[in-house]
């Protein structure tokens, strides 16, 4: 039996996330806030229902998102003093100290559970990545069992993962490669099939 996984979901404060959205949702704060924790929420919930997904805990600074997470059952740690992206992610495998931990994004609201695992699967025991769909991001990071995190996330960072000798791996996972950062992500995931979450705080325009 494979080492189940645990994953670590970063997630930005609402009132900074998701910038190159904004014309989505017609730069209004509370519906682009609502679409923000929407696409995690989205994310999570499919995280938690994949077979071989054993934790998923949150790193957030956001009460907010804390709070709609707990309902999820799942736990939020809180940021560490340093900032970023990554700072959290190794946080967050530092205070877990799990058999083997993964990175996950949290703007993928068409996740399907069924591609989650067929990644995990297709990792096997390697430090793998699944790219995002342009091939030059990442949206899964996965350590080895008992390896480090290493994260590597920002701009270009499928270049860096793979650097780092981590396996890019690409499968039919589109939903797994379709984050969120822009309209045209947007109108992509919503061919994809949205989680309930995203598709209840979509902005007018998609409906
Ligand atoms: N906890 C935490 N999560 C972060 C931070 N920066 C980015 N993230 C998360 O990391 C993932 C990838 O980041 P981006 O896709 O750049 O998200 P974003 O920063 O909200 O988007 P933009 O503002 O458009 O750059 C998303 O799940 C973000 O919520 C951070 O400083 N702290
Ligand atoms: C941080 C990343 O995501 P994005 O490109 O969505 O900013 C990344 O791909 O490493």
């Amino acid at each position: 039996m494979r080492d189940e996984v645990d994953l670590v979901v970063p997630v930005k404060t609402l009132d900074r996330a998701k910038t190159r959205l904004s014309s989505a949702t017609g730069g209004d704060p509370v519906s682009h806030a609502a679409l923000a924790l929407a696409l995690a929420m989205d994310t999570v919930s499919a995280a938690i229902a994949t077979p071989g997904v054993r934790r998923v805990v949150t790193i957030t600074s956001d009460p907010a998102v804390a709070a709609e997470m707990a309902a999820l059952g799942v736990e939020s740690l809180p940021e560490p003093a340093e900032p970023g992206l990554n700072a959290a992610l190794e946080h967050g495998a530092r205070t877990l100290r799990s058999s083997r931990i993964g990175a996950l994004q949290a703007d993928l609201p068409a996740l399907k559970p069924d591609e989650l695992q067929a990644a995990l699967e297709a990792a096997q025991d390697r430090r793998a990545f699944v790219p995002d769909r342009q091939g030059t991001g990442t949206t899964l990071l996965l350590a080895a069992p008992g390896g480090e995190l290493d994260p590597r996330f920002g701009v270009g960072s499928a270049g860096l993962h793979r650097i780092s000798g981590a396996i890019a791996l690409f499968g039919l996972w589109p939903s797994l490669r379709c984050d969120v950062d822009t309209e045209e992500d947007l109108r992509l995931a919503l061919t994809l099939g949205l989680g309930v979450h995203t598709a209840n705080a979509l902005p007018a325009w998609t409906t």
